[in-house]
């Protein structure tokens, strides 16, 4: 017999959240609640980010990716000191026989380089170095305030979700290795067999995605691929590796995957974590004991897993310059994959 799981994605309006009366927050926190427990996944409707915005992160997304292939390389992310920048195709591997069919632009939270944290070379964090196409990073810049501030109301949210106090979180994102990706899949008529984007679960507290095309599809306890295409006016959010470790598993990083799609597609995932060194634990009411879910600082589990999957992190521990951090754990430990014995 099979235990009862998902088969679609439900649509939270989260209006209530920005209400004064408490019992209105509450009520979308319950129901975040039990979407972040049995699913993973859900739309947001009822946020305040602006439509105009979008409309300009898709442009500049259309005008970075529309350069020569040179100019792009430009702001390859390998050379780059924290992280940031142009990630071709074949750069990120998830799985060594099916390469990803994308590329991308990451834009981390803007730390400016003389910070102590930069100076103190914690990894991930500096400023951009943004592309010089007009506007470009003014649209992007504004995105992701816009959408930062929408996961800090989420995250209060959350907080009362997992009956904490409201701001329990407010202070634990001052400069976090928060990444905004522009990715773009482009169109390829041919093309049957690659993912757009290999099975795998985020590493940060959740993640706030904007799509313009279908694609995307989560796992659910069976096995099975449900589809979360675009709904106008909403995001997805999907609960990361983090928030599974804060709850010891009671909110799940569910995986996910793009299937290979013949139409050009957008998405931007923003992924909001806590600052670099703030260790993440179960919180005391999830605490169970055991050593499945061992505290590990989030900026840590989020290099760790950048170097395991990406091409030039790789050829850098190689060659000795950069090492795993201690107890890093493997690709893919958190989320439904045990469960269901899908592979990434
Ligand atoms: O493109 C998408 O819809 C999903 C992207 C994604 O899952 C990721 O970048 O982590
Ligand atoms: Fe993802």
């Amino acid at each position: 017999m099979t235990e009862e799981t998902f088969t679609s994605i439900p649509v939270i309006d989260i209006a209530g959240l920005y209400a004064d009366d408490k019992a209105e927050r509450q009520k979308v926190a319950a129901a975040l609640q039990h979407a972040a427990s049995k699913i993973g996944f859900f739309y947001i409707s009822g946020h305040r980010v602006a439509p105009e915005l979008i409309g300009n992160v898709r442009e500049a997304a259309k005008d970075f990716f529309a350069q020569p292939f040179e100019r792009k390389m430009e702001r390859y992310i390998g050379a780059s000191a924290s992280h940031k920048g142009f990630v071709p195709e074949g750069e990120e591997i998830y799985n060594k026989s099916r390469p990803d069919h994308k590329e991308a632009f990451d834009i981390g939270f803007e730390v400016p380089a003389d910070h102590p944290l930069v100076q103190s070379g914690t990894p991930l964090l500096g400023p951009n170095d943004w592309p010089e196409i007009p506007g470009f990073r003014e649209k992007a810049s504004a995105y992701y305030a816009a959408v930062f501030d929408l996961g800090r109301v989420l995250f209060r949210g959350f907080a009362l979700a997992l009956g904490l106090d409201e701001n329990a979180f407010d202070d634990v994102a001052q400069f976090p290795p928060s990444k905004l990706r522009m990715i773009h899949y482009p169109y390829d008529g041919e093309a049957q067999d690659a993912p757009g984007i290999g099975a795998h679960t985020d590493y940060e507290c959740f993640t706030i995605l904007l799509a313009d095309k279908p694609g995307l599809e989560v796992l659910n306890d069976n096995g099975e691929w449900i589809d979360a295409p675009p709904i106008p006016g909403t995001f997805v959010v999907n609960i990361g590796d983090m928030l599974e470790m804060m709850t010891a598993g009671a909110f799940v990083a569910t995986a996910h995957r793009v299937r290979s799609v013949k139409e050009e597609r957008y998405s931007f995932p923003l992924f909001y974590a806590c600052d670099y060194h703030h260790e993440i634990r179960p919180l005391p009411a999830f605490e169970k004991g055991d050593t499945e879910y061992e505290a590990v600082k989030i900026g840590d589990h989020m290099w760790a897993q950048a170097m395991q999957t990406y091409s030039y992190l790789i050829a850098k521990r190689e060659r000795g310059e950069i090492a795993l951090p201690e107890d890093t754990r493997r690709t893919n430990t958190f989320g439904h994959f045990s469960k269901t014995g899908v592979t990434p």
